[in-house]
């Protein structure tokens, strides 16, 4: 038998299906209008200590570790797509604000899904109000391609052919093809996969630095599929050395054509480009600082009981490892649980699940994590109450 909600959150559910939100485009990042009428007190244990990569065999992983503390912590929801890590993350972020911490979950992968999750329309790119939840519960679905655009800017300030026809003409053009060498323009066309991701969570970590906002003690975060992520966590050395060389190259050519350029009123211009890039540099760094604070981060991978799926999530673990991301939890979700009456396909299925839980077990890194199992539930998880139902099961 699967596990089985009550006929309320069936209709609950039903209910939320008739009012799937719009779709269309986000504007920027606005701030909420207003701020949650209902506080209730942090009911929150004393701190626990949470500072490993990888659980010791004492250590107590339960939901009351990560309720602990009321310090900031950030959790990153990860995995092959369509596991269930909207899911997972919503409900996580459902049960952190039942657990008396104001919470915010934001979703940075490009195919967002964190409306359909809370069946609300969360498009607007700014903090949106959950409502159903003890403590204060804020969404945010940030729009990949705005920080896309933000980038491109940065390009077309900073020179494609123009800058390179300009330096040429004025015997500069050994530089310009050093330029050329890095790859700048190209990179800044056409950004590599990650760093859209990249820019839209070192954003929220520079908002989330405002007063107004220090009441999040819980930021979860839905973030993109495996093979995202993974360019994520390398994208930063890779643009921190490739931004620091080209920074170096530009206040050499600065200092030999400044005052050819200022005839052309383009100094300003260039500085700004300049400046821009050494900000987005800062940023990326910021990024891959907070990936790995164990102090305040851990990265959940997210995974479901086939071979596939699980092999997969092997490699996410161990390029983690590789990067000094902090794991310590796996979540296997949709798991059949035991049935004395199985069909002949959900007894083929379970036995299929079962080959494949083994192989956690028999991995040497994975076999190390704290494993959940979420179960395969009979509704579609929309809405606080599901979200509740499915939080209730998986993180206790
Ligand atoms: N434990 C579960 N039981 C039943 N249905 C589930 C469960 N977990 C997730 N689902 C359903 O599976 C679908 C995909 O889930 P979800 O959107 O959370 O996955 P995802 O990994 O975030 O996907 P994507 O990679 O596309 O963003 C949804 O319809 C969700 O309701």
């Amino acid at each position: 038998m699967l596990a089985t909600a009550s006929p309320r959150l069936h209709a609950a559910a039903r209910r939320l299906s008739l009012a799937a939100p719009p779709t269309g485009a986000l504007p920027a990042l606005r701030l909420p209008r207003s701020r949650p009428a209902r506080y209730v007190s942090l009911r929150l244990r004393a701190s626990a200590s949470a500072s490993a990569a990888t659980p010791s065999a004492k250590e107590d992983l339960g939901f009351e570790e990560m309720a602990a503390r009321t310090t900031r912590r950030y959790y990153m929801l990860g995995g092959k797509g369509g596991v269930g890590k909207t899911s997972c993350a919503a409900s996580l972020a459902v049960r952190f604000a039942n657990s008396g911490h104001p919470t915010l979950v934001v979703s940075t992968d490009p195919a967002h899904s964190l409306s359909d999750s809370f069946a609300q329309d969360l498009t607007g790119g700014a903090l949106a109000p959950v409502e159903g939840t003890d403590s204060p519960l804020f969404a945010l679905e940030i729009n990949p391609e705005k920080s896309r655009e933000e980038f491109r800017t940065i390009n077309q300030k900073n020179g494609g052919s123009g800058v390179k026809d300009f330096m040429d003409g004025m015997g500069l053009g050994i530089l310009a093809d050093q330029l050329g060498e890095l790859k700048l323009g190209e990179l800044l066309d056409t950004p590599p996969p990650g760093l859209d991701e990249a820019i839209a969570i070192s954003k929220v970590i520079q908002f989330l630095e405002a007063p107004e906002y220090s009441m999040f003690s819980r930021i979860v975060f839905d973030t993109a599929p495996t093979g995202h992520t993974l360019r994520l966590l390398s994208l930063p050395d890779f643009l921190d050395a490739s931004i620091g060389k080209i920074l170096k190259l530009r206040s050499k050519i600065a200092s030999a054509t400044s005052a050819i350029k200022s005839v052309f009123g383009q100094e300003v211009q260039q500085q700004d480009a300049a400046n821009k890039l050494e900000q987005l540099r800062e940023r990326m760094v910021k990024v891959r600082e907070l990936f790995r604070d164990t102090e305040s981060t851990e990265f959940i991978i997210v995974t479901i009981p086939t071979v596939m799926a699980i092999s997969e999530s092997g490699r996410l673990h161990s390029s983690l490892q590789k990067e000094s991301v902090p794991v310590r939890r796996l979540i296997v979700n949709q798991v059949l649980p035991p049935s004395s009456s199985d069909c002949k396909f959900c007894a083929i299925k379970r036995k299929d699940q079962a080959r494949a839980l083994d192989m956690i077990k028999n991995d040497p890194e994975l076999m190390e994590l704290h494993v959940m199992q979420a179960p395969l539930v009979d509704m579609e998880i929309r809405g606080v109450p599901a979200l509740k139902f499915l939080g209730d099961i998986v993180w206790k």
